[in-house]
């Protein structure tokens, strides 16, 4: 996740604050020093870090905290504010009919993030459709038609035409039944004169009400150049941010938003359309600071829900933390978590749990993959309900018999179970947590705005490995 070190980092020497009523000049000077080296490592520009850490510093020594406001609580304001301050608003995109062109280099993920786009407007209620004009790169066309059969919204391409601006033209004319009509374009390794000359002339057709700049998270200061070219060219609203999901820079999209006085639209988080998230300061920059991101995680609680095929009565995210967890539990769980996204995304989201705990638990702990979940659902069907119920007691004679009945291997059996332990293991933090009595109602209003889960609470009484 972008700038990813920033938040661990600073939450460790913030956390040197706890209980201090008063900071010193020195605290104050540790906080920045260890911002500014986090920002330089994700790649944000050196004017930018100089200018964000010297408001920080002048505010956290001049400004008078509130009276009885811990000093640690005081600076992580004040750091969440400037943030927010230099991210900026998010790019402002109204859901209503509208025509928005895509620019970048090859492979900064322009189709992929057509495709995506495209999908989360449809979840808002509206009718998008791609038109893909890019001519350039073979296999550019089936690949945008196939992220849009996904994301089941309208596609526009020519894979015979030689002319990206005819297909521009075209491609508004039928799709004319779109509200928001997504326009991507052609990518080149650099900055050639030719794609410049080319977007030129799909942006005079296509007249966008918004053009975004797709950037790759792990580019570095090269995006200040290409941010300024195109900005030249076509003038650029805001930023795509993709592939979140493999570096822990990011500061180079950062530097793109400064350098076009714009801001950031969309974040890209996987290949899968539904890998993709409006960008929202305040919600992303307290996730940095693991504060938890309540806005993202109903979001996608409620779209794990109307994926999620459990029964009403069968699952009940409330049950994560009360009473007894059981193996059909992990199974619902697994499933549902999976609809939801990777688990340690999902975790960040989470108030409280985004830096300490989720940092120390083991990486296995967030490894579930659906390969593993096909694996442990065979696993799983060779077992009695007693087992399920109670698969501490499983011994290593149960151990052979399920795995010949699941065809998988008894190592395969074993690692169900150690991954059971690690979430029965979780799921204890979870209920240990001092905020458990939010976490609840914070469960429950997820749930009412999901409109799914009901009240069945299906697990049961404690059994004998309660507690
Ligand atoms: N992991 C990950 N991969 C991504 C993301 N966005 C795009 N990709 C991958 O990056 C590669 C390039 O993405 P494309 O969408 O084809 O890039 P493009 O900008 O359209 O490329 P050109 O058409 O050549 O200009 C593909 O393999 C995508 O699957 C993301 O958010 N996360």
């Amino acid at each position: 996740m972008v700038l990813d070190d920033l938040g661990s980092s600073l939450r460790g020497t913030l956390d040197k604050l706890r209980g201090k009523s008063r900071i010193s000049e020195e605290d104050v000077e540790e906080v920045v020093k260890e911002i500014q080296r986090s920002l330089l490592s994700a790649d944000v520009d050196v004017s930018l870090v100089m200018e964000l850490s010297d408001s920080i510093k002048t505010r956290a020594l001049e400004e008078e905290p509130p009276s009885g406001t811990p000093a640690r609580d005081f600076v992580l304001r004040i750091v969440y504010e400037e943030l927010v301050d230099l991210i900026g608003e998010s790019t402002d995109l109204p859901l209503e009919e509208q025509t928005i062109l895509l620019a970048g280099l090859q492979g900064s993920g322009k189709t992929t993030t057509s495709a995506k786009m495209a999908w989360w407007f449809s979840t808002k209620g509206l009718q998008p459709a791609v038109i893909q004009t890019d001519t350039f790169r073979p296999g550019a066309y089936d690949q945008a038609k196939q992220m849009c059969e996904r994301a089941e919204v309208d596609f526009y391409g020519d894979p015979d035409g030689e002319d990206p601006v005819q297909i521009a033209r075209d491609g508004l004319e039928a799709t004319s039944d779109a509200d928001v009509h997504i326009v991507d374009t052609a990518g080149r390794h650099a900055l050639e004169d030719d794609l410049i000359a080319e977007i030129e002339q799909i942006n005079d057709v296509v007249q966008p009400d918004t053009s975004l700049l797709v950037l790759d998270a792990a580019i570095g200061q090269g995006a200040k150049d290409q941010a300024q070219q195109f900005d030249e060219s076509i003038g650029i609203d805001g930023v795509a941010i993709t592939k979140l999901d493999g570096t822990a820079k990011g500061g180079g999209a950062l530097t793109a938003v400064d350098q076009t006085d714009s801001s950031i639209a969309f974040l890209g988080t996987g290949e899968e359309v539904e890998d993709v998230e409006r960008f929202e300061p305040e919600g992303f920059i307290s996730r940095l600071l693991g504060m938890g991101d309540l806005g993202q995680l109903a979001e996608r609680v409620e779209r794990a829900m109307e994926q999620t095929q459990v029964e009403e009565e069968d699952w009940d995210p409330e049950d994560m933390l009360t009473g007894q967890f059981t193996l059909n539990d992990m199974q619902k769980q697994m499933e549902a978590m999976n609809n939801m996204g990777p688990l340690d995304q999902v975790m960040d989201m989470i108030p409280g749990f985004g830096g300490g705990i989720k940092d120390q638990l083991p990486d296995d702990a967030m490894d579930v993959t659906q390969d593993r979940m096909r694996t442990f659902e065979y696993i799983m069907d060779s077992m009695t309900d007693t087992e399920k119920e109670y698969p501490r007691a499983i011994g290593a004679s149960q151990i052979e018999r399920i795995a010949r009945g699941s065809g998988t291997s008894e190592e395969e059996v074993r690692e169900l179970l150690q991954q059971f332990k690690m979430m029965e293991r979780t799921i204890k933090q979870f209920q240990g947590m001092g905020s458990e009595q939010e976490m609840q109602r914070m469960m429950k209003q997820m749930q009412q705005q999901g409109g799914g889960g009901g009240g069945g609470g299906g697990m049961g009484g404690m059994g004998p490995f309660g507690d």
